[in-house]
């Protein structure tokens, strides 16, 4: 479950949002509407203004000294950012050790992640050594092998090319199956494969909440609106 009460005012930005758990949110709205600062909220790189709640599949996170680390999440961002000194089952493993595991064990639980994905053949090589699209199942990989409650993606898909974004669709779809997702995104096709429930997002708040299959049917709907233009 998400619950999500808070306020940027520096930036405007007034977010109240209740979001069962174990379904998909697709976050949509134009440019500047807020959507990278609610995945800050979420993720903990923001911290809201004095008042504010966030509770993350039951825990209270708004208070600052509940860092990143501390949260029942992780997140998938539009750049892998792997560790470039670290080889990919290590980059795999990097939350495990974090986590305090020990290495066999980090290793061993990461390579049960990465076989999956369809890069089981490339554990031992170093980032540079991948293209972009196993770059960024290595870092899906990372995000779910310290098994999140909450998966967050902030337009995990817009760098890739579009045979790469199609084989990573499904792939993020599986990793989603029995979890609460959270995915900004600009792209219909990402609503359809993972999102039960959308949020828009229009002058600094969350201008209309629903279910995707609701709101693909109300044609006054912001999400019939804001893809369909009518
Ligand atoms: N570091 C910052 N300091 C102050 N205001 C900011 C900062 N970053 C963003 N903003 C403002 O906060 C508002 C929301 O920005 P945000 O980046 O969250 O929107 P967005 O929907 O993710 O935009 P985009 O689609 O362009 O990435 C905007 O008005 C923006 O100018």
């Amino acid at each position: 479950m998400i619950s999500l009460h808070a306020r940027l005012s520096q930036r405007k930005l007034s977010f109240d949002l209740e979001h069962s758990a174990g379904r998909t949110l697709a976050v949509i709205g134009r440019n500047g509407t807020g959507k990278s600062s609610l995945i800050g909220l979420l993720s903990g790189i923001l911290i809201p203004d004095d008042g504010g709640s966030i509770v993350l599949d039951g825990q209270e996170v708004a208070d600052p000294w509940v860092g990143p680390h501390k949260r029942p999440i992780t997140l998938l961002s539009q750049d892998p950012t792997l560790f470039p000194h670290l080889s990919v089952l290590d980059n795999a493993a990097y939350g495990l050790r974090a986590g305090g595991m020990k290495k066999s064990e980090a290793r061993e639980r990461a390579r049960s992640y990465i076989e999956p994905l369809g890069i089981g053949d490339l554990v031992d090589r170093m980032p540079h050594q991948l293209s972009g699209g196993q770059q960024q199942r290595v870092a899906l990989a990372r995000a779910i092998a310290v098994e999140p409650k909450i998966l967050l993606l902030d337009e995990p898909l817009a760098a890739m090319d579009v045979s790469a974004a199609v084989v990573l669709r499904d792939l993020i779809k599986d990793a989603l199956k029995d979890r609460t997702g959270v995915v900004v995104t600009h792209d219909m096709a990402d609503i359809s494969a993972f999102a039960d429930d959308v949020a828009v997002l229009a002058d600094g708040q969350v201008s209309d909440y629903g279910s995707v299959e609701e709101k693909m049917a109300d044609e006054n709907s912001m999400l019939r609106k804001y893809f369909l233009g009518f």
